[in-house]
């Protein structure tokens, strides 16, 4: 469990004083995988650093498993640190050292014996699917394997909570996906805490059960995952979470489009859901109620528990009047709808 309470960090720069964290407070409940996302200079490093406090906040508190870390001398915080493991977005491995030496370099720091560290190291990099790799030197695994040893070396001192500081930010797709499924794996299978920073909302969607926006030092909305994708209280939120949402317009509409109406134009907009009601449910309930006719060009629809989200491009034609009631019948139930152009 994590407790971040009233968290604030001031940085002094010359004459000028920046304002990293202002009064952040969350909890990550046991076994929990947390997410804060934030655009660049938000203060996520700022955060993740101040929980292990590598950075010293200047007020506020960091209590790890019911400890108040702030109140330790620095040797208690030493040991306690061991109990917070941390992985980083360039993986921090020792390049001169092979991968087994590497899993095994925390172990030998605590002076654990020759026999427990072999098999305790073999049995870490079974965990992360890199048992052939153990004689191998980081330099020749790609970026999704040194990931792989940065998270077995990490749980070698059996921490109960992990920070990832943007731990898939340098991997393409394909083995974020990978990474993220493995710390989804460990989460449950260890009970490990999660605490982690991103720029990357699909990294919130594919592995977080709570999520916290941070936007210039202010934690400005926190909850599930779920109740943050349907009811989205800031723009910032309602951005990152369009930001999951990969809808181009085909090229023969870019090239029809019109930035003004027309005479028996049509016109095209893009909707943005969440939450119950039923895009397909609305759609219909306007082209009865308004004799609009309508056509779906592109989707993209998603769920996380039980909130149904996404993103639709419609065509509408019908005259003008009953564009506009169609407009607003969506704004009044709560879809953001932005008019593209006119066909
Ligand atoms: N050591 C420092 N000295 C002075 N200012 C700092 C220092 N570290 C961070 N800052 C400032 O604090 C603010 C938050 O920075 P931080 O690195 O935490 O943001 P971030 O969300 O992690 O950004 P990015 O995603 O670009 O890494 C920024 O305005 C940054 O310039």
């Amino acid at each position: 469990m994590i407790e971040i309470k009233g968290l604030t960090k001031y940085f002094y720069q010359k004459n000028r004083e920046v304002a990293a964290l202002q009064d952040v407070s969350l909890t990550v409940p046991p076994g929990k995988i947390y997410g804060i996302i934030g655009a660049s200079g938000a203060g996520k490093s700022t955060l993740i650093r101040c929980v292990n406090l590598l950075e010293k906040p200047t007020s506020g508190e960091v209590v790890v498993n019911g400890i108040s870390l702030s109140t330790l001398s620095s040797r208690e915080l030493t040991r306690e640190r061991r109990q917070i493991g941390m992985i980083f977005q360039h993986f921090n491995l020792l390049s001169s050292r092979t991968i087994f030496d590497n899993v095994a370099f925390p172990l030998e720091l605590t002076h654990t014996p020759k026999a427990e560290i072999r098999e305790r190291v073999n049995d870490l990099l079974q965990l992360v699917g890199l048992t052939d790799k153990a004689a191998d030197y980081p330099a020749s695994l790609s970026g999704g394997q040194k990931q792989r040893v940065a998270i077995a070396r990490t749980l070698a001192n059996n921490p109960k909570v992990l920070l990832c500081d943007e731990a898939t930010s340098a991997l393409d797709p394909a083995t974020t996906k990978s990474i993220l499924a493995l710390l989804k794996d460990i989460n449950r299978r260890l009970g490990i805490t999660i605490l982690l920073i991103t720029h990357e909302m699909e990294v919130v969607k594919a592995i977080c059960d709570y999520a916290g926006i941070l936007s210039q030092g202010k934690l400005i909305e926190q909850g599930t995952v779920s109740e943050i994708f349907a009811h989205p209280k800031t723009g910032v939120a309602r951005d990152f979470i369009s930001s999951t949402f990969h809808v181009e317009l085909p090229g023969f509409y870019t090239r029809r489009l019109q930035a003004c109406p027309y005479v028996d134009c049509g016109v095209l907009i893009k909707v943005q859901f969440a939450g119950q009601a039923g895009i397909d449910v609305l759609i219909s309930e306007v082209v009865n109620r308004f004799h609009i006719q309508s056509k779906i060009i592109k989707a993209q629809v998603d769920s996380l528990d039980e909130v149904t989200f996404g993103v639709v491009l419609l065509e509408l034609s019908g005259n003008a009047a009953a564009r506009e009631f169609t407009l607003q019948y969506f704004t009044d139930n709560q879809l953001k709808v932005e008019v593209l152009g006119y066909v």
